[in-house]
């Protein structure tokens, strides 16, 4: 299994100028600097795919991308959204009535959604936001697949049990919860299976 394209398709805010649903679609969110775009970029083993998503006035936006998995014989081409991170402390309560009414608009309507990546930082476990929006990502009857990155922060020692320590916290099952680091690459193809597992499903 590996990912042979990647490719930024665009960025957007409102519903009228999304890309078409036109494939399975799985989105990514989490706390601003929690490291989604790395995350993005280990993925699709792009070191700058996500760059695009860092320059100014492109973070509150909606940003799209297309994956293409070979596996075996076949290919196929996901879509992904990186989100907007959301707690930021410095954001006006205007912005943030903003953010929340886009990526509301997103997570309710979209179709093509098939799963939300919820990103937590493995040494910060989850916040008050990451548990809200995977209680309404619940609410919505959407699938969440919980990511906790940045392991490579932690002694190896400890990262076995940390990650226990979160599942609890989240009232998880030990196969939930995946262990991540965009530093050394650990838990990419789980996390790329997972996707994948997701998007086959209905
Ligand atoms: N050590 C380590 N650092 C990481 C990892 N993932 C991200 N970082 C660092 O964390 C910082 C934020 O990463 P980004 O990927 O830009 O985070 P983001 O969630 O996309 O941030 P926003 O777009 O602002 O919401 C950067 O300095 C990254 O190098 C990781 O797995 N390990
Ligand atoms: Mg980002």
């Amino acid at each position: 299994m590996k990912i042979v394209d990647a490719e930024f398709v665009k960025s957007a805010v409102e519903p009228e100028t999304w890309p078409p649903a036109e494939r399975p679609e799985i989105a990514f969110v989490g706390r601003s600097n929690v490291g989604k775009s790395s995350m993005l970029n280990r993925l699709s083993g792009r070191k700058a795919l996500a760059r695009v998503s860092n320059t100014p006035g492109r973070t509150r936006l909606l940003n799209f991308f297309d994956l293409t998995i070979e596996r075996g014989a076949s290919r196929e081409i996901l879509r992904i959204c990186d989100l907007p991170g959301y707690g930021f402390a410095k954001v006006s309560k205007t912005e943030r009535a903003n953010w929340s009414q886009m990526i509301g608009a997103y997570l309710e309507e979209r179709e093509a959604l098939k799963a939300v990546v919820v990103i937590i930082d493995v040494r910060i476990g989850p916040t008050d936001d990451d548990l809200e929006m995977l209680r309404w990502l619940d609410a919505e009857g959407r699938r969440s697949i919980v990511v906790a990155t940045k392991l490579d922060k932690l002694p190896k020692a400890k990262r076995a049990g940390r990650l226990r320590q979160i599942e609890v916290q989240l009232q998880m099952t030990a196969r939930s919860l995946l262990g991540f680091s965009s530093e050394e690459g650990l838990g990419r193809d789980e996390l790329l299976g997972r996707i994948l597992e997701a998007a086959h499903a209905d």
